[in-house]
């Protein structure tokens, strides 16, 4: 998958910006706050219908302005496309090939994209939080019925909570109340464990070969998903849902008394491990920093393997946070297969013969120029 042409309106601090892209390595240059990342950002926006840096739609249009648009031409092994996202305070409209597009879901995944931003490299140091977002974000990526379950899985948890609080009171109506939701809840619960298990899975084959290759062979990377409903010896959906089912009438008690739901995939968490040791809790800053890179390596494999394309990579600063191996490690694994946007304060520390085959641009207050 290949971004052809890329233009943009009143895109957070850019006026105007109308790129041809053919090539596949592009490296934004500019000092800090310019709008390099904000490029990426509109690629991102583009790809997966949100930003990764804000839930409101909103700050992505320039100060003072009334509109931001993004629109793209995209090619691929399924043909070409026609993007255009347009943003107003009001909302947002979504259109492929020039029909709007009324959910995210059916936009989503025409044009993949995987985003390596320093914050991901404590996706194994960070909060449970982070790896959840990992997973919804690159599993939604290849599955439309995924964004679809996990998207009434949260109306349906801050239901439930709005439930718990207003009627901690009122023990005698709740039960029958909950017992309703809780039905949803298992169904919605076991689905999204049945998926994230088998991502996790298959992510796995892919990570643990790009660690071993990083690493020389030293260590071995093991991913466990983590359960918040006990499932030891769980191995199939039904098996879930009598865990779950089990987990919510154990809790409702002390649900009831917090005013919150305790239990469910909004609760799950990935545990990482460099030969069974803990990286997350163990690992040197160069364990988690090799962990993370494997993650998102192998996420760009797993997408190729499900959708039959590869997506796009945005580096968002992160090539002068990896030391010289990792690097040219990423670099190699992307090398010709994938189309890359990269943004850095400095061409320093980028070896020549990646410069010599990429296109260079000056980003400056919004402006973008490029190198001759
Ligand atoms: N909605 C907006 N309208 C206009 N300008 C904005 C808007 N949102 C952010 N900005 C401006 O965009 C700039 C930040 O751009 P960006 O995040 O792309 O920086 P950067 O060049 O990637 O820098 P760094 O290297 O520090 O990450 C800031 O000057 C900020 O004030």
């Amino acid at each position: 998958m290949q971004v052809e042409e890329l233009e943009l309106s009143q895109f957070r601090n850019i006026d105007r910006l109308a790129l041809n892209c053919p090539e596949s390595l592009h490296l934004f240059v500019g000092p800090n706050a310019q709008g390099k990342t904000n490029i990426l950002e509109s690629l991102y926006v583009l790809a997966l219908g949100k930003s990764h840096r804000t839930r409101k739609d909103k700050e992505l249009i320039r100060w003072g302005a009334d509109a931001a648009q993004i629109k793209a031409r995209v090619s691929g092994e399924f043909g070409n496309h026609r993007l255009d996202i347009r943003l107003t305070p009001r909302g947002k409209k979504v259109v492929k090939n020039g029909l709007e597009q009324r959910r995210l879901s059916s936009y989503i995944g025409t044009l993949t994209a995987v985003l390596f931003a320093p914050e991901d490299l404590t996706i194994v140091k960070g909060s449970p939080q982070v790896r959840r977002r990992f997973i919804d974000m690159e599993l939604g990526q290849v599955s439309p019925s995924y964004i679809h379950d996990l998207t009434r899985y949260n109306q349906l948890l801050l239901q439930r909570n709005q439930l718990l609080k207003d009627m901690g009171n009122r023990r005698e109506r709740i039960n029958a109340f909950l017992d309703v939701l809780d039905e949803q809840m298992i169904d919605l619960s076991t689905s999204l464990w049945k998926k994230r298990v088998t991502f996790i899975k298959q992510l796995t084959q892919w990570a643990q070969d790009i660690h071993t290759s990083i690493t020389q062979a030293k260590e071995t990377l093991t991913i466990d998903y983590q359960s918040a409903v006990p499932t030891q010896g769980v191995t199939d959906e039904a098996g879930y849902r009598m865990a779950i089912e089990k987990e919510l009438l154990r809790l409702r008690e002390q649900e009831l008394r917090r005013g919150t739901t305790l239990t469910g995939p909004h609760r799950d968490d990935l545990r990482l491990f460099a030969n069974d040791v803990d990286i997350h809790t163990f690992g040197s800053q160069g364990q988690q920093r090799t962990a993370a890179l494997s993650l998102k390596l192998a996420e760009i494999e797993l997408i190729h393997q499900e959708t039959g394309t590869y997506p796009i990579l945005l580096l968002d600063d992160v090539l002068s946070e990896l030391d010289d191996s990792r690097k040219t490690h990423l670099l190699e694994a992307i090398r010709g297969k994938v189309q890359t946007f990269v943004t850095a304060t400095g061409l320093e520390g980028i070896d020549q013969e990646t410069c010599d085959r990429a296109r260079i641009y000056r980003v400056q207050q919004g402006s973008i120029t490029e190198q001759g």
